[in-house]
């Protein structure tokens, strides 16, 4: 497992070599002389997983750097724990308004410092963990609704910054109300796991993205893809289904579990938004729901 970093931001040389000989033994540690250094440090992939931060500093005052740490997307989260002499009450309470975890006095104890960085660290990993639990889906661990819509939200504007072409899927299971009536609603559960399994393996990019979005609907984001690299998924993805072999003897489409796929590509522009490209998805699946149901359709305007 690799080891959690730790960034220290102190233009004071001593006080960093004291803090790494506290917690390089536990910790990867960068440090930085400067604020402006800090911030720069701190908005680098792969982030810190927590500051300590300096309030004296010549460039940059600590609390000035706090508070514009916190209004970074990329850098809210990370928890900052200001080190300092300076211990009146105001300072603390300040600290605390702008958004620290916690204020760790000198001179420093460091089986304290070590127990307090602990708990942070604690803290934040059973964020992550809470919040992928929000974004999952309970039956098919794969991600759920809100996790699509804020997957679909960022790709829509990651690809319109890049001018780049996305693609969306939307995927309905064929005649599932007759499957459930026929094995029951426990084997309806085991398909959908099955047909989870089925969509994670067809794609090949790990920017790829699958998500079960309602009872028998499923989503697929494709970044970067033109509508011939979709239809190939499309065609892959039923093709992968068929072979897994799921029986449905009350489907009228074939005696094998089916889909039906609705794609929608394009390079968004600036105009388009969220709901309007999910539609036109949705309407090229009722196009196929329409006709043969086991196969896929795009969608065009005309
Ligand atoms: N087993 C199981 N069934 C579900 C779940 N969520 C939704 N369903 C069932 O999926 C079925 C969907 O039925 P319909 O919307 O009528 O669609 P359909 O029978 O697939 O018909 P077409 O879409 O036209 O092919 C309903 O019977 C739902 O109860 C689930 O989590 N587990």
């Amino acid at each position: 497992m690799c080891r959690e970093e730790i960034l220290i931001i102190d233009d004071d040389p001593v006080q960093i070599r004291i803090l790494c000989n506290i917690l390089g033994d536990d910790f990867a540690i960068r440090f930085a002389t400067s604020g402006k250094e800090g911030k720069e440090l701190a908005s680098t992939f792969p982030r810190p997983d927590l500051i300590l931060l300096d309030i004296n500093m010549p460039d940059m005052n600590g609390f000035q750097l706090c508070r514009e740490l916190k209004t970074i997307e990329a850098t809210k989260n990370i928890p900052i724990l200001f080190v300092s002499g300076r211990i009146d009450d105001a300072d603390q309470l300040l600290a605390f308004n702008i958004g620290a975890a916690d204020f760790i006095p000198k001179p420093i104890s460091p089986s304290v410092l070590k127990a307090r960085v602990k708990t942070q660290l604690e803290l934040v990993s059973k964020n992550k963990a809470l919040e992928e639990l929000a974004f999952t889906d309970g039956l098919t661990h794969i991600a759920n609704r809100r996790g699509f819509d804020k997957r679909l939200a960022d790709e829509i504007r990651r690809m319109m910054r890049d001018g780049k072409a996305l693609s969306l899927m939307i995927i309905d299971v064929d005649n599932f109300k007759s499957f459930n009536d026929h094995y029951g609603h426990t084997v309806g559960d085991d398909c959908l796991k099955s047909i989870a399994q089925v969509m994670k393996k067809t794609l090949s990019r790990a920017t790829d993205f699958v998500a079960r979005i309602g009872g028998e609907e499923f989503a697929i984001i494709l970044p970067d893809s033109d509508v011939e690299q979709s239809c190939l998924v499309a065609q892959n993805l039923l093709s992968n289904l068929a072979d897994k072999n799921i029986p449905h003897c009350q489907s009228a489409q074939s005696d094998r579990v089916t889909l039906s796929i609705g794609i929608t590509n394009q390079v968004p522009a600036k105009d388009l938004n969220y709901e309007q490209f999910f539609k036109q998805a949705d309407q090229a699946l009722y196009q196929v729901k329409r006709s043969s149901k086991n196969g896929y359709a795009v969608f065009s305007e005309s």
